[in-house]
C-alpha cells in the first residue's frame, strides 16, 4: 500500500539503506508527511534491524536485499556508517534506475565522496549530504520524526553533481524540517572536525582517563559525577563503529584540530601554573559567549 498524498511528492519511491537512528528518523518523517515520498523501502544487513523496522511499521517494505530494493527508487539514501559506504555503493549503483539520485547522511564528506565516485555512472547523480542532528543512541528504535527540526543539513556537491538533483535534496531536507546549506567538501570536514569530531574524541578520552584512575578514585568519579563529567558521558555513550569510522575517515582535519586544541590547553595550563588570572577569565568568558550565541541561534 502506498502513502495517501494530496500533492506531487518530491520523490515517488525512496529507499533508505541503514534504517538506524538517522534512517529511521527519515522514514518516520516521510510517514508523517507523504508529500516527501509515496513509497518507502528500508534495507538493512542485520536481521534484527529488519525485524524491528517491520514491527515499527515505518516503511512500506523492509528487505535485506540492497540490489533488489534500489531498482525502482528515484532516490536512494545511504544512512550507514561511513566505512560501509564504498561496499554498498559498488553493489547498488549498477542496479539503480536511470536518472535516480544517490545521496548519503555520512558524517565525513571527502572520504565518502572518494569512496563512491569510482562506481558512479553518468545517469546517476550523487548528492553528498550531512544532517547536523543526532543523539548518542543508535538503531531503529532510537529515531524520531522531529530529529532534524531546525537543525542544519550540510550539502557538499561534487563537480559532477547536477544542479537539479541538489535542488531536490535541498527540498527533501527542508521537508525533514532542516535548514540547508551548500558547503565546500574540505571546508565541511574541517568544520565538523571542530564542532563534532573533536568533542567526541575528548569525551571518549576523558571517560577513559577517569576509568584508568586508581580503584578508589574511579568509584568516587561515578558516585559524585557532577554535571560537568556527566555531560561528557552522554556523548561518550555513542556508537563505537560509527565513531571509529569517523575518526579514520577524517584523519587530517581531526589531527589538525586536536593539535590546535592541545596548544590551547597547554596555554591554559601555563596560565593556571603562573596564576595568570586575566588569561583564565578571558578564556572562560569566550566559552560563555559561544554558549549564548548557540542559544540565540536556537541550536542549544
Ligand atoms: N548518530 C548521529 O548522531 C549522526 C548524525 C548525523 C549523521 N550521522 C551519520 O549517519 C550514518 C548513520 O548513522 P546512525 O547514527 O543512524 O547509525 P545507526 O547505527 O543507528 O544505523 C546504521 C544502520 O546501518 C546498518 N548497516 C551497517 N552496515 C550496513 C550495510 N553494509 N548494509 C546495510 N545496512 C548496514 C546497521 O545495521 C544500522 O541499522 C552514519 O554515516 C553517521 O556517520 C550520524
Ligand atoms: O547530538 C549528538 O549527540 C551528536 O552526537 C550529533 C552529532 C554531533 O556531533 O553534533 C554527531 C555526529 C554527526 O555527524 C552530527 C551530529
Amino acid at each position: 500500500m502506498t502513502n495517501k498524498i494530496t500533492s506531487i511528492p518530491i520523490f515517488k519511491n525512496i529507499t533508505v539503506i541503514g534504517p538506524g537512528l538517522i534512517g529511521s528518523s527519515i522514514l518516520r518523517r516521510i510517514q508523517k508527511d507523504p508529500t516527501i515520498s509515496e513509497y518507502t523501502v528500508a534495507v538493512d544487513n542485520h536481521p534484527e534491524v529488519c525485524y524491528r523496522v517491520k514491527k515499527l511499521k515505518i516503511a512500506n517494505k523492509v528487505s535485506s536485499d540492497p540490489v533488489e530494493s534500489v531498482k525502482n527508487a528515484d532516490c536512494v539514501i545511504l544512512a550507514i556508517p561511513v566505512g560501509a559506504m564504498q561496499e554498498v555503493a559498488k553493489q547498488i549503483i549498477p542496479h539503480m534506475k536511470k536518472g535516480a539520485i544517490l545521496t548519503d547522511t555520512g558524517s565525513t564528506k571527502a572520504s565518502v565522496i572518494a569512496a563512491i565516485t569510482p562506481y558512479l555512472t553518468s545517469d546517476i547523480s550523487f548528492v553528498p549530504a550531512h544532517p547536523m542532528a543526532g543523539t548518542e543512541f543508535s538503531g531503529p528504535d532510537a529515531g524520531f520524526e522531529s530529529l532534524f527540526e531546525n537543525r542544519w543539513c550540510l550539502i557538499t556537491p561534487t563537480t559532477s553533481t547536477g544542479k537539479e538533483s541538489v535542488y531536490k535534496i535541498e527540498r527533501f531536507w527542508q521537508a525533514m524540517g532542516a535548514n540547508t546549506r551548500i558547503l565546500d567538501i574540505r571546508h565541511h570536514d574541517k568544520i565538523c572536525a571542530i564542532v563534532s569530531h573533536l568533542p567526541h574524541l575528548l569525551a571518549f578520552t576523558i571517560c577513559n582517563t577517569a576509568d584508568s584512575l586508581a580503584d578508589e578514585t574511579r568509584s568516587e568519579v561515578l558516585d559524585y559525577a557532577a554535571s560537568g563529567f556527566r555531560d561528557f558521558t552522554r556523548i561518550a555513550a555513542s556508537d563505537p563503529i560509527m565513531w571509529k569510522d569517523i575518526f579514520l575517515n577524517n584523519r587530517e582535519a581531526i589531527l589538525e584540530m586536536l593539535a590546535r586544541f592541545t596548544e590551547d590547553a597547554q596555554a591554559m595550563a601555563k596560565a593556571i601554573r603562573w596564576q595568570d588570572e586575566d588569561y583564565i577569565v578571558k578564556t572562560i568568558k569566550k566559552g560563555r559567549e559561544i554558549r549564548k550565541s548557540l542559544i540565540n541561534n536556537k541550536q542549544a
